[in-house]
């Protein structure tokens, strides 16, 4: 089962910085290459005490419409983003968790064969030397220190989605294993909680699994922010890099506590 996303026409590049205004406008961030830079590892990411500092300041200005929406697991976020991650709703697992501020979590279980797809996914990167991320709800494949082992992660990992009726989900240099779900389904249940009725959603995210938050925010009235290279997206915005996100939080609370 191949993760569907609706990516536009060729033709569809988004361009230019979204508006600042934060006035009925509710806020979502994904994490990795949007809100921090890409690092060689999974575990080699910086989240600075300066960008922690900002994100607070943007949920002091719009209280209850600040989510983050990750393919990483909830215990990942809250390992990585400290005390913040109880601030806002955040999804994890591509949208298969999903925990709003000071509650707990809406979990499904994991698929049961997870762990089966998981060891088989262990032999395949032993044998190739790729590196395994278990997480709750998935288990990647990376290949960002061997790109020429892309072709082995990939076909090794559609075999096992077909196998074990799992989700198959492409990513920067990674291939993954996954429970169902996706960023577009979460951002529309985090849009119906009190705080976000009615406002219009921007989603900020760089990679193939934001394409279906692109299209929900869109659909929502809102709209996709697309962080990175120019590409055909479903985003109607752009920004360069996480350091541009970072000046987009700055600029957005101008004045703000
Ligand atoms: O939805 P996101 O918050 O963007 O998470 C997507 C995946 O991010 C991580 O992998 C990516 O970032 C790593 C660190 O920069 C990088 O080494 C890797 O090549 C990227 O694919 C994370 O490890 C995955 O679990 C997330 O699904």
């Amino acid at each position: 089962m191949l993760a569907s996303h609706r990516l536009p026409d060729a033709d569809a590049v988004p361009a230019g910085a979204p508006p600042t205004l934060l006035d009925g406008t509710s806020v979502f961030f994904d994490l990795d290459g949007t809100l921090i830079d890409i690092a060689a590892t999974p575990d080699g990411v910086v989240v600075s005490p300066d960008l922690l500092a900002a994100l607070d300041r943007l949920v002091a200005a719009a209280p209850g419409r600040v989510a983050v929406l990750s393919g990483r697991s909830l215990d990942q976020l809250d390992h990585l983003l400290g005390r913040f991650a109880r601030r806002v709703a955040v999804a994890g697992s591509h949208g298969a968790e999903i925990r709003l501020a000071g509650q707990d979590a809406r979990q499904r279980s994991a698929p049961p064969a997870l762990a089966a797809a998981t060891r088989a996914l262990r032999d395949v990167a032993e044998a190739h030397g790729l590196l395994l991320e278990e997480k709750s709800m998935g288990t990647a494949l990376h290949y960002r220190h061997a790109p020429g082992r892309e072709a082995i992660a990939a076909s090794a990992a559609a075999v096992l989605a077909d196998r074990h009726g799992l989700v198959l989900q492409r990513g920067k240099m990674m291939v993954e294993l996954r429970a169902p779900g996706d960023k577009g389904d979460a951002l529309c249940a985090l849009l119906r909680e009190e705080a976000m009725v009615g406002t219009r959603p921007l989603f900020f995210g760089d990679d193939v699994t934001d394409e279906d938050g692109f299209v929900a925010a869109t659909r929502a009235g809102g709209a996709g922010v697309l962080v990175g290279p120019a590409r055909a997206s479903a985003a109607r915005y752009r920004l360069d890099d996480p350091a541009a996100v970072r000046r987009w939080i700055d600029a957005a609370t101008v004045g703000a506590a």
